[in-house]
């Protein structure tokens, strides 16, 4: 059984009323991410996670910020397209563990939502995806909400 691990890092910029789509969840709050796509900050750092590992290059590689097919996509459907790129290459996904830096709001009563959202996406229990989050102790652009940043590891596998 060969295992890789996989590293993931995305951060996305806050706007004032702006949806704010984080693990396929719309968060309600006055400020939300800005991007290409509907900036979902942990899918995106999960999708690198799972490309690294793979060695596939990255998320902007596979999906452009200037093509018009992922304007204002749902990243749950890049995710989806990610994780065909990894088992056409006959691997699957053993673990992720993920964390999010943000203000607010505050994000544990959405993790099991978000677990759902990405189990579902992934095809694997939602007892091997974390998700664990942390204010910026209110310093720098995160402490300013002036942004939004999410981490990512994960292990996968063939034989
Ligand atoms: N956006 C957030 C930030 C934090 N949490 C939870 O609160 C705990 C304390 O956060 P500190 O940054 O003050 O250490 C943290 O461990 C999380 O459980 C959250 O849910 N959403
Ligand atoms: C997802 C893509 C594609 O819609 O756009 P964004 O939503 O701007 O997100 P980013 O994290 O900059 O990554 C890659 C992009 O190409």
């Amino acid at each position: 059984m060969k295992i890789r691990v996989g590293f993931g890092f995305d951060v996305h910029q806050l706007k004032d009323q702006h949806p704010f789509v984080v693990g396929g969840v719309t968060l309600d709050h006055h400020k939300g991410a800005y991007g290409h796509s509907d900036a979902d900050v942990l899918l995106h750092a999960i999708c690198d996670a799972l490309l690294g590992a793979a060695n596939l290059r990255d998320i902007g590689f596979h999906f452009k910020n200037t093509d018009d097919r992922w304007k204002g996509i749902s990243s749950l459907i890049l995710l989806k397209e990610t994780v065909k790129l990894l088992a056409e290459k006959g691997w699957q996904i053993g673990n992720i563990d993920a964390m999010l830096c943000l203000e607010a709001p505050k994000i544990n009563p959405h993790i099991p939502a978000m677990q759902q959202n990405i189990a579902d996406a992934i095809g694997i229990s939602t007892e091997d995806i974390s998700i664990k989050a942390t204010t910026n102790e209110q310093m720098g652009f995160i402490g300013r909400e002036e942004g939004v940043v999410a981490y990512a590891v994960c292990l996968i596998e063939k034989n």
